[in-house]
């Protein structure tokens, strides 16, 4: 006889969205003659705006170096909402936190809300209703929140014409850094993140797993206490996915909160403390991984037998926790509410009718049941990574 705990993954494609209108572009800043020209063209590129878009984060003054506090911040969303002027509300009501050094993943389908919703968090979008703080600064006050906030958006928006070194001298520029302190960052930042053989490479000639990884770095050049990414994974082969991965827990381990979109559920299982489940605008769950299988996902026994199914299921008829009994090959399934299934029960009820079982198996609930029952949606669920033998224990494999 043996008793075990599995899950089931399964998958599904992204689509696309239509594309911003301008009266929605995200909130970028005058173009100027001069190094901040460039920087906020970039910046601009990076938020997936129009370089003329209308302007509301000011620039720091030149030579002034922003150094931000070291302390962990939190993350405050309250009942945000967007409609976008096509009449689509992305976003409603949504209200969420992070704690000072969680990572905190909003999971959803496509077309959830997601983007819309970080987007309000950055401050690169002007909620319709609602309001939210970065380490207590309200998104509205754009000056300070690029202080405490560093963003990484789905479209990496790199100067395609621009090496890797100088994405790094003109986000130093841009948040004010002296040359000598954006010249320390940014070689420390090329290492971390193993760019140094492509930093003078043009970022056409990057692959999507580098662009991201110059993006993610990109977004720590003014040491930032949050980061904002959405889908900072979409596109990735699975080294590249670890690779971001251990860069996010290595991110966390040095305190700062991170938000991260994702509609991989195996990734945000695997990285986030909490997890908000968002469908068609709106919160449908929030909770740690194991809260949310708690909750929503189903329990199930399996009990395989020998020979026709008849006996077993007359023997297990009685059983009070069984209930949904259904057919399944060589086995009965029945879904289970209690969260410790009394597995002594049924393998006695088995034994005293002479029933010789193969196997009873508790199925745990997956994140994916969890999905299907809130969104009637599926997100994908991607096969965790195998680790390498230098791989450390990042999954948290069952
Ligand atoms: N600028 C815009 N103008 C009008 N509608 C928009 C705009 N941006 C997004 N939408 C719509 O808002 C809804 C939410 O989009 P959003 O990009 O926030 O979802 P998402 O969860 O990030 O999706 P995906 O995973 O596909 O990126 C979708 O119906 C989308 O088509």
């Amino acid at each position: 006889m043996t008793i075990h705990a599995d899950r089931d993954t399964s998958t599904e494609d992204p689509a696309t969205k239509p594309a911003d209108t301008p009266a929605d572009q995200p909130v970028a800043t005058p173009a100027r003659p001069t190094i901040r020209s460039r920087a906020w063209m970039f910046v601009c590129r990076l938020a997936g705006c129009e370089v003329d878009a209308p302007a509301a984060k000011a620039p720091a003054d030149p030579g002034v170096v922003f150094e931000s506090s070291k302390e962990p911040a939190a993350v405050l969303a309250d009942q945000l909402t967007k409609t976008y002027s096509g009449g689509v509300t992305a976003a409603r009501d949504v209200s969420l936190r992070a704690e000072a050094g969680e990572i905190v993943a909003v999971v959803g389908p496509n077309g959830a809300g997601k983007s819309t919703t970080l987007n309000m968090i950055s401050g690169l979008l002007h909620p319709t209703s609602g309001s939210a703080t970065v380490a207590d600064v309200p998104t509205t006050d754009t000056r300070r929140l690029g202080v405490v906030l560093g963003v990484a958006l789905q479209t990496s928006g790199l100067d395609p014409a621009m090496t890797g070194l100088e994405h790094f001298e003109v986000q130093g520029a841009l948040y004010g850094l002296s040359r000598t302190v954006a010249a320390q960052r940014t070689k420390t930042l090329i290492e971390t993140f193993g760019l140094t053989p492509y930093a003078n490479r043009q970022a056409s000639q990057y692959s999507i797993g580098l662009q991201r990884r110059l993006v993610l770095a990109l977004a720590l050049v003014h040491e930032p206490q949050v980061l904002v990414l959405d889908e900072p994974t979409a596109g990735l082969d699975p080294q590249s996915r670890r690779m971001v991965w251990e860069m996010l827990e290595q991110l966390r381990g040095q305190g700062r909160t991170i938000i991260f979109s994702t509609q991989l559920l195996e990734e945000a299982d695997m990285l986030a403390q909490r997890i908000y489940v968002i469908s068609d605008g709106k919160v449908v769950a929030e909770g740690s991984p194991a809260q949310l299988r708690r909750t929503f996902g189903e329990q199930s026994i399996r009990v395989r037998v020998p020979g026709s199914l008849d006996p077993a299921e007359a023997a297990l008829a009685g059983l009070p926790t069984l209930t949904d009994p259904r057919r399944d090959g060589d086995s009965l399934v029945y879904t289970v509410g209690d969260a410790n299934p009394d597995v002594t029960a049924v393998a006695t009820r088995l034994t005293e009718a002479g029933i010789d079982y193969v196997e009873i198996a508790v199925g745990r609930p997956s994140l994916e049941d969890a999905f299907v029952r809130l969104t009637g949606d599926g997100v994908r669920v991607e096969p965790l990574l195998t680790m390498g033998s230098n791989g450390g224990p990042l999954c948290r494999c069952s």
